[in-house]
């Protein structure tokens, strides 16, 4: 029997504590988190806010209790202040202040990540904020009720500024949404797509700032406007949504870490360097097999997965991740965007010789009456032929689609094998030559 001692139970955290709990019941579990709640999905943020669905409460899928009731010891609004490596000793604060002091025989850092912070003028005015916690989210939902805030500049067009900005519209707020880079959503699709999602959100009345650096948030106490290199426009909150780090402050001077990221450099097993110690989540690297190479990839999917892993590991079922592809989607204003493994631009930083292949086509045969159109883009590797990367748009939901890449990227399928792939035709879902089989065909 081991002592394993949990640092964070959010969504790695979570999986981990349950692969161990339900499945290795001989080991003692100790689980800390700083925060009062467990399990919050931060996708329900934009959801919520927007009202798209009325309220928060099911946006938690895990609990103290239910850990408790698994017999696992769990410390919450307990923050890790110390790890001593050598001991194998982890200290911590309650809330009351008083210190806890837990060993382990393994250890298990699931701290996470947190969002970046801009090294600008007026990021602790009243009224901005991130859109990390559960916290937040209650917060940002408290200034939409709030009439004196009518406009709101969204700083970063990623995942989160992009659902934001649809969210403040959607609760009446004049949204503004600014980004450094041309186009929004630039770290997941390549120009030719993000320009539909661009004229979508313009569309839908979110005014685009593309190409501006934010050079301050400007207020006494309030924030009353926000200035860039192009101009001062006049809002009344601003929200953050520029990324996030590894929360790693913890075992950063004792584990080895990941280039300008400085995630916990993990192998396959979600080991870290000690080999006591394990790193899940947010907080670690992953295995890209589009790159075939250690990343860094923020995403909860990999947290879960990740979390599973490690478990298995630590309780002696000897497991590899698969690696991963960093799938992903969203969804804004009705039209859906997929993308898998690289972009066109992220291969060729990578150093591939990288091609693209694209097609456009209804989504199914045109005397068919409910139907859109579908863009797909397949990024491949123009000396191995390997796919590295496709990426999906339509007011169709082409979700699934985009599965068949990811684990085609993780397979090393080459773009030529695709051309002659079995897909089925019904008219009610797709069209004999369809648009999947057509990329490949025309590739060069
Ligand atoms: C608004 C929003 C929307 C998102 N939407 C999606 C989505 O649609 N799909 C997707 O895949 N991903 C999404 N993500 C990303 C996803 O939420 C993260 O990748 C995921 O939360 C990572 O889980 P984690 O458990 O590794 O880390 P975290 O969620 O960061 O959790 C870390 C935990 O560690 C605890 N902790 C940290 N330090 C300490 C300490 N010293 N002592 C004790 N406890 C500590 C924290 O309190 C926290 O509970 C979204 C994120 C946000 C913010
Ligand atoms: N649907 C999903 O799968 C979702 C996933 N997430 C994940 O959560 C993590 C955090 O999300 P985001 O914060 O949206 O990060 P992100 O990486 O998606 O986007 C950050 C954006 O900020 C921009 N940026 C960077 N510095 C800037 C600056 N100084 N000024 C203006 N713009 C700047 C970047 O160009 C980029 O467009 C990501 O890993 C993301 O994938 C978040 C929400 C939804």
């Amino acid at each position: 029997m081991s002592k394993i001692v949990l640092v964070g139970v959010n969504h790695a955290g979570t999986a981990c504590a349950n692969t161990l709990l339900d499945n290795y019941p001989e080991h003692e579990l100790v689980i800390f988190d700083r925060n009062n709640n467990i399990s919050y999905l931060g996708c329900g943020t934009a959801l919520w806010i927007g009202r798209q669905i009325e309220s928060p409460d099911g946006l938690f899928y895990a609990s103290k209790d239910v850990f408790e009731a698994k017999n696992a010891t769990v410390h919450i609004e307990t923050e890790v202040t110390h790890i001593d490596f050598k001991e194998k000793k982890v200290t911590a604060k309650k809330k009351d202040g008083s210190e806890v002091t837990e060993s382990y025989d393994k250890l298990v850092l699931a701290t996470g990540s947190l969002p970046i912070q801009p090294k600008i003028d007026g990021v602790n005015l009243e009224n901005v904020q991130s859109v990390k916690l559960f916290q937040d989210a209650v917060a940002a939902n408290a200034r939409m009720e709030d009439p004196t805030i009518k406009s709101v500049a969204v700083v970063g067009a990623g995942y989160i500024g992009v659902e934001i900005a649809e969210a403040m519209h959607r609760r009446g707020k004049k949204a503004y949404l600014f980004d450094v880079r041309d186009t929004s959503l630039c770290g997941y699709y390549d120009p030719e797509l993000t320009k539909d999602m661009d004229d979508n959100l313009q569309k839908n009345g979110v005014e685009l700032h593309l190409g501006e650096s934010v050079l301050s948030i400007d207020g006494e106490t309030k924030v009353t406007g926000i200035t860039t290199d192009k101009g001062t426009y006049s809002v009344d909150m601003v929200v953050l949504a520029i990324g996030f780090v590894p929360n790693t402050s913890l075992g950063r001077d004792h584990l080895k870490t990941f280039g300008k990221s400085a995630a916990y450099l993990v192998d396959r097993h979600q080991q870290t360097s000690d080999s006591d110690v394990y790193a899940i989540g947010d907080c670690a690297t992953v295995f890209s097999n589009a790159l075939q190479d250690t990343a860094y990839i923020a995403l909860a999917t990999n947290a879960v997965r990740s979390g599973i892993v490690a478990a298995h590991n630590i309780a002696g079922t000897v497991i590899e991740s698969n690696g991963v592809q960093g799938s992903n989607g969203i969804s804004i204003f009705g039209y859906n965007m997929v993308s898998t493994g690289l972009t066109l631009r992220a291969a060729t930083e990578a150093g591939f010789k990288a091609m693209v292949t694209e097609f456009e086509d209804l989504q199914r045969p045109a005397f068919m009456k409910e139907n859109h159109s579908v863009k797909i883009r397949i990024v491949y590797d123009g000396e191995t032929r390997r796919i590295l990367g496709a990426q999906m748009a339509s007011y169709e939901d082409i979700s699934m689609g985009i599965h068949m890449f990811s684990l085609a990227i993780e397979q090393k399928v080459t773009i030529d094998h695709l051309k002659l792939v079995d897909i089925f035709f019904l008219p009610h879902f797709n069209q004999p030559y369809n648009y999947i089989t057509m990329a490949a065909i025309s590739a060069k």
